[in-house]
């Protein structure tokens, strides 16, 4: 695809991007390269490690918030509690924290591992809307507006293709407050107009590094609030819309969770499932804002909808 840089700033991440990984990571990557085991073998396993022991001590550090919460104030329990989470901080920063929580997603997103997810968001609207996308892969007159919700990038696919203008990028923890506007979405000022809103938000591998089942949901009723009033004829109109990722396991092996539980939620959102991926790894949906959430939104509690020991907890719920 011929290239176009979709922001005129100056290019971020090109060395990142060649090498996946960059830094302390580095450095931790080429003295654990023993047993001439393949680069790309361990830095996956590496980063996997980061990525996971990053989730886990988080999930932990809610639970332990929420207990804390529900403690009589000053109480032997909350000192305990208080205790637990002050050590739970800790070791969020001994595993790197943040900052190495993101670099390892960089990694997992070089070309060596497949690419960024967004590669897919633009296949899909090539094939899907030639008319506003050509296949040419010259962008069309019309720009569409995206919110990059965790961005890590701004040299990824959505950024560099040319179809979108203007697109706002955001994330807890900018690692290039240039192009990345630092900010947490659940906080971001509700839009006061249209022009305030967007075409499509990027919601990839975002929902599951909430660590609470309720404020995932909410995360995902939150983007019904920042994407444009859908058109008196939704059949003909391909925006506004929703690109969104989820690791495989959240939806294929969890106790909680299953994809028709996902498509109830969305449903009542206001959302019509468009396009669907899966890969081994990861489950893309790109999903279409056709009406508006329920006036009464349904609960949806964390219930047992797939029993099995192996399976994961993870769970996306409306309160
Ligand atoms: C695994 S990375 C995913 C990055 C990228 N979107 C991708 O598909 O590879 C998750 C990112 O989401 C960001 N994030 C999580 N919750 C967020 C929130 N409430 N607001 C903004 N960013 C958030 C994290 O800081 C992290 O950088």
């Amino acid at each position: 695809m011929a290239k176009k840089t979709a922001t005129s700033k100056t290019p971020v991440f090109s060395a990142r991007k060649k090498s996946g990984i960059t830094g302390h990571s580095a450095i931790s990557l080429a003295k654990g390269l023993a047993g001439g085991r393949p680069q790309a073998l361990f830095a996956s396993k590496h980063t996997r490690q980061i990525i996971r022991r990053h989730h886990t001590l988080l999930k932990k550090q809610t639970a332990l918030k929420v207990q804390l919460k529900a403690a009589a104030k000053g109480g032997a329990e909350a000192r305990r509690l208080a205790l637990q989470i002050e050590q739970l901080e800790k070791e969020i920063e001994e595993n790197g924290g943040i900052h190495e929580y993101q670099k390892a997603s960089i990694a997992g997103q070089s070309s060596a591992r497949g690419g960024d997810t967004s590669k897919l968001l633009i296949q899909w609207m090539q094939q899907t809307w030639p008319e506003h996308f050509s296949a040419a892969n010259t962008p069309t007159n019309k720009k569409f507006s995206l919110l990059e919700v965790g961005s890590l990038s701004a040299e990824n696919e959505c950024s560099t293709c040319g179809y979108f203008d203007p697109i706002e990028r955001i994330d807890l923890n900018s690692q290039d407050p240039e192009h990345i506007k630092q900010q947490d979405f659940m906080k971001r000022p509700l839009p006061k107009s249209d022009t305030e809103r967007f075409d499509i938000i990027s919601l990839s591998l975002v929902v599951n590094y909430v660590p609470d089942h309720f404020e995932r949901g909410e995360m995902l009723r939150r983007t019904t609030e920042f994407l444009k009033k859908p058109a008196a004829d939704t059949k003909t109109s391909a925006f506004p819309g929703l690109f969104f990722v989820l690791p495989a396991p959240c939806v294929l092996n969890s106790r909680y969770f299953t994809e028709a539980r996902l498509l109830e939620i969305m449903t009542a959102l206001g959302y019509t499932m468009q396009l669907r991926k899966e890969s081994s790894k990861l489950l893309y949906w790109f999903f279409r804002l056709t009406g508006c959430p329920q006036a009464k939104l349904p609960t949806f509690k964390r219930t047992e909808l797939n029993p099995g020991s192996s399976r994961n907890n993870f769970s996306i719920c409306l309160k």
